[in-house]
């Protein structure tokens, strides 16, 4: 692909499509944003696009693909997934259902440390793009790449896909853990023994290992459950000051995709049988099952074991 003012229409004007348009119209690339409550039909906004880029929360990923399936979409669009949730009936993530929907086009992931309040103040931050299309990938890596945005590239799409997405269930339960001032070495304990957690449910699906000590995992990982800026953060902060979870979703502005996450995560995990504790803790949290502080005692209690296992 040419990498001369490419057209990048980008559905979803929530926070996240809203800083990524910034990103692109930046590069002076040509931006069109669109929401199912814009004026423009979403024929005319996809319409010789180069790139469709989705940033609509899970819930929007199945009925954005119905609207588009009845449109005419050349074999050249490279599809760009910004999702970072699971879907509650099938499991799969956001490019898995993209993928399944249109077979005969390039598919890339966007996923990284990537909190948009700090993206739209241009302050620097790093993601990646990932797709089994390098070619794709390295178109989009150009699309979106500058001087405060640098752009990796990597052919594990569900790895890195899965990074941003389970790490919001672990914000959640991070917010909870500073909310209860519990301090520096129990954050630290809970972060550490939250990237084997996903490790396990990720490599169990055919995501990579390594993928996961990357931008996408770690690198997400650490962003979100560092910074009263992540929704998934903030509703764990709440809940631990005994807010219920309806007050603080009509509270929250914006979408926090690990409520829904964790459900869908305990259900792989019960499938598949894996161990996920801190998962496990906050679906009882936010069912109302538990207290902050109840779930807290609870991983501290269980059986003892050795620090590494198969
Ligand atoms: N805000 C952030 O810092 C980042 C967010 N993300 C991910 O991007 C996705 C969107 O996040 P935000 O923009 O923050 O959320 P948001 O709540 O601000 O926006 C959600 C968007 O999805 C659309 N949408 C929701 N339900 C829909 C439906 N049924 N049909 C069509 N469209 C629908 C809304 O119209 C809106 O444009 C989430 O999966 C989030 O995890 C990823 C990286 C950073
Ligand atoms: O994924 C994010 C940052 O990388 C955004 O996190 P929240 O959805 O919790 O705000």
């Amino acid at each position: 692909m040419n990498q001369k003012n490419k057209i990048i229409t980008i559905i979803g004007s929530g926070v996240w499509g809203t800083a990524l348009s910034k990103l692109v119209s930046r590069n002076h690339h040509h931006c069109r944003l669109w929401s199912r409550r814009s004026l423009e039909n979403l024929e005319s906004v996809i319409h010789d696009a180069d790139v469709i880029l989705s940033a609509v929360s899970m819930q929007g990923v199945r009925p954005t693909i119905e609207d588009l399936q009845s449109l005419e979409i050349s074999q050249k669009t490279i599809f760009l997934s910004a999702t970072k949730g699971l879907d509650p009936i099938t499991t799969l993530t956001a490019s898995q259902i993209w993928q399944s929907a249109f077979p005969n086009c390039s598919h890339v992931v966007l996923s990284g440390p990537n909190l948009s309040p700090e993206i739209e103040q241009n302050l620097p931050a790093a993601t990646v793009v990932s797709s089994h299309d390098t070619q794709a990938a390295e178109a989009i890596q150009l699309i979106f790449s500058s001087d405060t945005f640098r752009v990796y590239v990597n052919s594990d799409p569900l790895g890195t896909e899965l990074g941003g997405t389970l790490k919001n269930v672990m914000a959640i339960a991070s917010g909870v853990c500073d909310g209860l001032n519990l301090g520096t070495n129990a954050k630290a304990a809970l972060l550490t023994r939250a990237l084997p957690e996903m490790i396990r449910v990720g490599t169990s699906r055919g995501a990579k290992q390594e993928t996961f000590f990357g931008l996408s995992g770690l690198g997400d990982l650490l962003a979100t459950c560092n910074s009263p800026l992540s929704r998934n953060y903030q509703v764990g902060y709440r809940l631990s000051q005994g807010q219920t979870l309806e007050q603080i979703i009509t509270a929250l502005k914006g979408t926090a995709e690990g409520i829904n996450t964790t459900e869908v995560l305990l259900k792989i995990a019960q499938k598949q049988d894996l161990y996920v504790p801190i998962t496990y803790q906050v679906y009882r949290l936010l069912k109302g099952e538990i207290t902050p502080q109840e779930a807290v005692n609870n991983l501290m209690k269980r059986d003892l074991k050795a620090e590494f296992y198969e």
